[in-house]
């Protein structure tokens, strides 16, 4: 994570002076934290190459060490308030083409300034790195001849074998190294060592595809060919598709929220969508959240449009850069991918689609710590195109801004087929007795039926590992193990026989006594899905199951495997955390058992209603989404927490109701703006003591209507060794947080180790 640290812009960028000719200058910013557009000089050699969006490489600061920038601009005369006699010069172009065109350039400048990061780095976000590195590809010298040399050709007078060797060279079509001139002219390399000691003969480095490079991309692309005919579109999906096309077939900036209850047929609109604008030759980008890149919706891209660009988190740096080539170039139409898939490099975008809009997975929590949701409506905005939202359980924000207007909503309430939507029942666990494996009595019943009838059943439980805590027996400790680095209780791997820290993932074996006083037998306590997974294979020995979660999902392909057996119907029961509960389309699950729906209802975090929502909607349309109805029995100690209650009579509206007041009270989200700036260092005064100082920055630039929380501790107080302390910032608007952000900016400077992370809509609050 680049952060704002103590370093001072004036060591950074020191000038020293430099020749005083004149020229165009370049504006070059840098991937640090500092807001500012440098200017180089670019010499003669270089003028017809520098254009902005590219990598340069500058001298920086007083040592003139190269580094590498983007150019931003070209000025043609020296920007004001700069000393022409002090400027430097560019040392060389990294990039040609450049990777970066106009429309990003100033979606970038805008992330910058909505995001307080500095221009460089929300740019440098954009490029993967595979791209910057040129993964799969090498650097050829080639032979060219300068254009007064072609010219003058005929009257040069060489000698013989430096002629021949210049006349093929300027024959030839193609650039040429030195060992395919020696081939072609029959020399050695001696006469073309001498034509370029003469000057008649120029090299320029460049970079080609290494040869596996252009090989693998059909095959890696590839297309299915088990085609499925495109279905006629439902009364609903044909609305939503009417109210579309105006804006799908001008070149017209609108947002539409698709609003859809699960198995309403939402991703084939999004296919109908995407068809109209590809028949105009224009390029689509879908968005899925990664956890939704599953091979079912990959296929079902694959399926309509063949040659398609799927960006998962996977691909390696050789791929992505392919990937990126092969998007520039124009020759995939279809790009599918999760969050940074926002900047994919079309050419001629004609829609952007976010399928599960409401996932947090959109938000980077990393700087530039962007919401790709908001970034695609921006991207959208600029290329005047228009953008697609889908959801099932929209964010509150999203269904705010379809109520002011800003978006336009079109529901689709039914499912496809006249489906019934499942029915819910909720059991509560403080009447049942607290099942030590996880499956209540009712539970275990309805399993037993629905498998008997030969149908299949998913189990959600959004905690791993096998026993959730550990703790001391004596009542006068009864201390939580926690990790050594990290404010967080262990979780207990039994398969692994390892306590494990699900922030830093930090291992130790389990002690036979509490390290704090020594009391032999420890409790452990809570359930995670190994637990629950064990559960179900003792009382369901004939039926397979299956465990997925981050820890048995680790080779790749895993994850295709499970669900290819679950749609085979050899896996009976499927298990796990939130992977199973999004996106996934099986018909014959007649059964979804949420084995405890309110492990996010308490978490110190304004969205945790919003979240057990979205979570229980979400997992209960897993089911019924064929011939049979679905049941979906959803185990609670809240059962009369609207956030449930409304998520078990599938009442989105209902839950909207209840909670948009508690946030209008408080002025949360989407009624006001947060900016949450995040300190963190190895000495927590120091850490205290920086935050402090900051608020008194922030109130001495205050502006009205920002209100200030904090400095505190954060709810997780302590990371990898690192303490943690927030400063909230609330406003009605973007406006003054970006305003004050801006004006403190320059002045914050941690101290030694201390950071500072500045996130604007922050969507993690821990
Ligand atoms: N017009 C149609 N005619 C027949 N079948 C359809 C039609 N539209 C969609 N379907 C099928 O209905 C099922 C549900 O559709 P789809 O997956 O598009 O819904 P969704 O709203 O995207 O679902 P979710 O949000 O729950 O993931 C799929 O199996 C799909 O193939
Ligand atoms: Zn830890």
């Amino acid at each position: 994570m680049s952060l704002v640290n103590g370093k001072r812009q004036a060591d950074w960028f020191a000038d020293e002076a430099g020749t005083d000719a004149d020229g165009p200058y370049a504006g070059i910013v840098f991937n640090r934290p500092i807001d500012q557009i440098f200017s180089y000089r670019v010499p003669a050699r270089l003028e017809e190459v520098v254009r902005p969006g590219q990598r340069v490489r500058v001298p920086l600061g007083r040592g003139n060490k190269p580094a590498v920038g983007y150019c931003v601009r070209i000025d043609a005369e020296a920007p004001s308030g700069i000393d022409p006699s002090r400027v430097k010069e560019v040392l060389d172009v990294l990039d040609d083409p450049p990777l970066i065109n106009a429309a990003m350039l100033e979606l970038t400048r805008w992330m910058a300034g909505y995001y307080a990061c500095s221009w460089g780095q929300a740019l440098d976000a954009v490029v993967p790195a595979g791209v910057k590195n040129q993964a799969g590809t090498r650097v050829g010298t080639f032979l060219t001849v300068p254009d007064e040399i072609r010219k003058s050709l005929e009257t040069l007078e060489l000698p013989t074998k430096q002629a021949e060797a210049l006349a093929v060279l300027c024959r030839s079509d193609e650039p040429l190294t030195i060992a395919d001139l020696c081939r072609l002219a029959k020399c050695a390399s001696g006469p073309i060592t001498a034509l370029r000691q003469r000057g008649y003969v120029n090299t320029v480095r460049r970079r080609l595809p290494k040869d596996a490079f252009n090989a693998s991309s059909s095959a890696a692309l590839g297309d299915d060919s088990d085609a499925k005919p495109i279905p006629a579109l439902t009364v609903e999906q044909t609305a939503v598709m009417a109210a579309m096309t105006p804006a799908l077939e001008g070149d017209e900036f609108a947002t539409f929220l698709i609003h859809g209850v699960t198995g309403s047929g939402k991703t084939e609109v999004y296919l109908s969508a995407i068809e109209r604008v590809m028949a105009r030759g224009r390029e689509a980008i879908v968005l899925v959240p990664e956890i939704s890149l599953t091979p079912q919706t990959i296929r079902r891209f694959r399926r309509r449009f063949g040659k398609i660009a799927v960006l998962h988190s996977h691909l390696s740096d050789a791929e992505r850069h392919r990937h990126w080539r092969s998007i520039a170039a124009g020759e995939v139409q279809v790009i599918v991918g999760a969050r940074s898939a926002v900047f994919a490099p079309a050419r001629r975008l004609g829609l952007i689609v976010i399928d599960e809009e409401h996932e947090s997975t959109f938000k980077q929590e990393t700087t530039p710590r962007y919401h790709a949701r908001d970034v695609a409506v921006k991207r959208a905005q600029l290329e005047r195109i228009p953008i697609l939202l889908g959801s099932a359980t929209p964010a509150l924000e999203t269904w705010r801004n379809a109520e002011l207007g800003r978006y336009v909503r079109l529901p689709m309430m039914e499912r496809v087929g006249a489906r019934p939507m499942p029915k819910v029942e909720l059991i509560d666990l403080s009447h049942e007795r607290l099942p030590l494996g996880g499956l209540s009595e009712p539970l275990r019943q309805a399993m037993i039926a629905a498998l008997k009838d030969d149908g299949q059943v998913m189990l959600l439980l959004n905690r791993r590992g096998f026993h959730t805590f550990v703790i001391c027996p004596n009542p006068r400790c009864n201390q939580v193990l926690k990790c050594h680095a990290c404010d967080v209780a262990l979780t207990y791997h039994k398969g692994r026989r390892l306590l494990i820290c699900h922030t830093c993932d930090a291992e130790r074996p389990r002690p036979s006594a509490c390290p704090n006083c020594q009391a032999p037998n420890l409790h452990y306590g809570g359930i995670g899905t190994e637990r629950l997974e064990r559960e179900v294979e003792m009382a369901f020995p004939d039926s397979v199951s299956r465990r997925m979660d981050s820890d048995t999902m680790r080779t790749p392909g895993s994850h295709e495997q499970v669900l290819a057996a679950f749609r085979s119907g050899e896996i009976k029961i499927l298990l796990g955390t939130q992977m199973i509960a999004k996106g996934l389309d099986f018909p014959n699950v007649t059964l979804v058992g949420v084995v405890n729906a309110d492990t996010a209802l308490h978490m110190p975090d304004f969205r945790a209603a919003e979240r057990t929502f979205q979570l229980v909607a979400q997992v209960a349309g897993r089911t019924g989404r064929g011939d049979r109805p679905g049941r979906v029995l959803v185990q609670t100690f809240a059962p009369d927490h609207y956030a449930i209650d409304c998520a078990s009579r599938h009442d989105y509206e209902g839950f909207v109701a209840c909670e948009l007041p508690e946030r209008q009270r408080f002025g949360m989200p989407p009624f006001g703006r947060l900016v949450r700036l995040i300190g963190r260092g190895p000495d927590e005064p120091q850490v205290r003591t920086f935050m402090n100082e900051l608020l008194e920055t922030l109130k001495a630039a205050a502006l009205p209507g920002v209100t200030m929380h904090g400095p505190a501790p954060t709810p997780i107080s302590k990371i990898r060794n690192l303490y943690r302390y927030h400063l909230r910032l609330r406003s009605e608007s973007p406006r003054p947080l970006q305003t004050l952000l801006q004006a403190v900016a320059p002045s914050i400077a941690p101290p030694g180790e201390v950071e500072l992370a500045i996130d604007v809509d922050p969507v993690n609050l821990l």
